[in-house]
């Protein structure tokens, strides 16, 4: 894999070959295609979609309607054919086959990843320890640490989403944000860098800053509209090669944990001399610490260097998804009452329940009175807390979130390296070095897998479904699927959910400034941001009635 990578970096007429070599093959099979030769079971060639007149790639076509381009590419080729868009000859592969792009371990994303956009040399260079890019280090560290520790995480979170929206949005009367990505990277910052870092280095603005400017580097190395430029991938291991922005990032965190951690070691000192046990931080940053023989970090300043890859993988992701949620809102504004309705019905059976427990545990005489429960996991102050619990509860949360998932993801998406010659199931062949992508489309807006209008936005479609939006399987690939499945999604999902519950419970209405974008605000990243504002208008405010106006 090394060669591969080396011989991409190195240089440009190597890339220019490789490239020429599939579109050679496509042009092969376009010939032949006219010949019907898709129909003929016995030959196993890979067919290449006709470039329609006039243009020399499939990206036009492509980009005027990619749901159109690929059900025909599909009807008239079958499940695996190539296309020529985004600079890249790739092997597209449909429906129940794409599972075999993320079963089979010599397809490689990171790969990919790296020859697209240069990434690895970017986020390599800020590590001492595990730097062979096929490590599981950083998949290790979320799976053992992160995702099942989410019900002790949950109240941090839920605390910074709350305290930046309320400061930053607060009480609104049809307030016009132009820029609601601000305040949805200032609290997605916040409550990650409190789980990651835990307050003492979260307070630090420089680190919340970090957290942000972070998500913009990493966006303009992966960025897909950054792909199109054919020269990306070079020009970024170039550039970073000699001045890589992530340095300065690791920078601030050792210079903010360094002081922090001497803290935490003299408090522990303290509190061993005087025979108390230690109130252990609850953050990654101390279980790396406490954890460090396990995963061999050379020094703090490698330990932050992995942080500052979770950040990169963790922050950019969920900020993205939480900003478009907004949107969701706001382009279809009949479903924030039914889910504030479903919140409130969470909230006030867990209340209920949690009454009842309570009243059990005074009658059998465990406690002698309400008061007793204050500070204990039954204090009523926390009945209505967005707990976990709660979250898990919101039925409609979850499947409004996951048909975001389904209408958001690109229709190709997920592109992979064959590191080795790769026989798919029915006989084609993908050489080594090849590029296969997930045509997504086939599976996120098809009938079979998804049901009834499945390219129409229907928030409940997942009702009453073993379809959490958590579960990675071929009907629903945004995290993966397989080994490599992303770790994260558990912390994502609950983000997500979490900043819905919290939208929908403060404002009854959010309203796009110019409606004329909707199509596009469904669809929109931080690199392709939607042209339009969003109107905040808060639950507690009563408009006044037109005629009284006039009065
Ligand atoms: C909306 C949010 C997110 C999305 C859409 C997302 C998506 C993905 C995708 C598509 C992959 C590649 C899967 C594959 O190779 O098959 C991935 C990998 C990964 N994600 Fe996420 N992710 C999100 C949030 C997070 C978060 C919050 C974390 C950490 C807390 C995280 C940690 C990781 C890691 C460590 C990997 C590498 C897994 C491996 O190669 O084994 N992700 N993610």
């Amino acid at each position: 894999m090394i060669g591969l990578l080396s011989a991409n970096s190195a240089s440009m007429p190597i890339d220019a070959l490789k490239v020429a070599l599939p579109i050679g093959i496509g042009l092969a099979s376009a010939a032949l295609l006219t010949m019907k030769m898709t129909s003929n079971p016995a030959d196993k060639s890979i067919p290449t979609v006709p470039i329609r007149a006039g243009d020399t790639t499939h990206d036009k076509e492509f980009t005027e309607d990619p749901d159109e381009f690929l059900s025909r590419a599909v009807e008239d080729h079958g499940p695996v054919f190539i296309v020529k868009v985004l600079n890249q000859t790739l092997i597209t592969i449909s429906g129940s086959m794409v599972r075999e792009i993320f079963m089979n371990e010599n397809f490689s994303f990171g790969d990919a990843m790296d020859a697209l956009t240069g990434v690895q040399s970017f986020m390599m260079s800020v590590l001492k320890s595990h730097k062979d890019p096929d490590s599981r280090v950083i998949h290790e560290i979320v799976r053992d640490n992160i995702s099942p520790n989410l019900p002790l995480f949950t109240p941090r979170i839920v605390e910074q989403l709350e305290r930046v929206i309320d400061e930053q949005l607060g009480y609104c009367e049809g307030k016009i944000v132009e820029k609601p990505i601000k305040i949805v990277q200032d609290m997605i910052a916040y409550a990650m860098a409190n789980v990651f870092m835990g307050p003492d280095v979260a307070q630090h603005r420089a680190v919340i800053d970090t957290f942000i400017q972070v998500t913009y580097d990493f966006g303009v190395v992966i960025g897909r509209e950054n792909r199109k430029n054919p020269w990306h991938a070079w020009s970024n291991r170039t550039k970073y090669g000699l001045l890589n922005p992530l340095h300065k990032h690791i920078q601030v965190l050792t210079d903010v944990a360094g002081p922090a951690i001497e803290e935490r070691r003299r408090q522990e000192a303290e509190a061993i001399e005087k025979g108390l046990e230690y109130d252990r931080p609850q953050d990654i940053m101390q279980r790396l610490l406490d954890n460090n023989e396990k995963y061999g970090f050379v020094d703090l300043e490698d330990l932050c260097g992995h942080l500052l890859i979770l950040i990169l993988v963790s922050v950019h992701t969920t900020t993205d998804t939480s900003n478009n949620l907004m949107y969701y809102l706001a382009a279809y504004p009949e479903y924030v009452e039914p889910l504030f309705q479903e919140q409130q019905e969470v909230l006030a059976q867990i209340t209920n329940e949690r009454t009842e427990l309570r009243q059990k545990k005074l009658q059998s005489g465990e406690f002698a009175s309400l008061d007793e429960f204050t500070d204990t996991e039954l204090d009523p102050a926390h009945d209505r807390d967005l707990s976990a619990a709660a979250v898990k509860r919101m039925v409609h949360m979850d499947s409004f979130v996951r048909e975001i998932f389904r209408n958001r993801t690109p229709r190709l998406d997920l592109m992979h390296i064959a590191r080795k010659p790769i026989t798919l199931s029915n006989g084609m062949r993908i050489a080594k070095g090849q590029m296969v992508v997930a045509n997504m489309h086939s599976l996120h807006q098809s009938y079979e897998f998804q049901g009834e209008d499945p390219t129409e936005f229907r928030p409940w479609r997942f009702l009453g479904k073993a379809k959490a939006a958590t579960k990675a399987a071929t009907d629903f690939l945004p995290f993966g699927m397989g080994r490599h499945a992303c770790p994260g999604r558990f912390l994502a999902i609950q983000e997500l959910k979490t900043v819905g519950a919290l939208v929908v419970s403060r404002y009854s209405k959010i309203e796009m400034q110019d409606p004329s974008h909707k199509k596009r605000a469904l669809l929109s990243r931080i690199g392709d941001p939607c042209p339009s504002g969003l109107i905040f208008t808060s639950r507690s405010f009563a408009p006044v009635a037109s005629n009284d106006k006039e009065a």
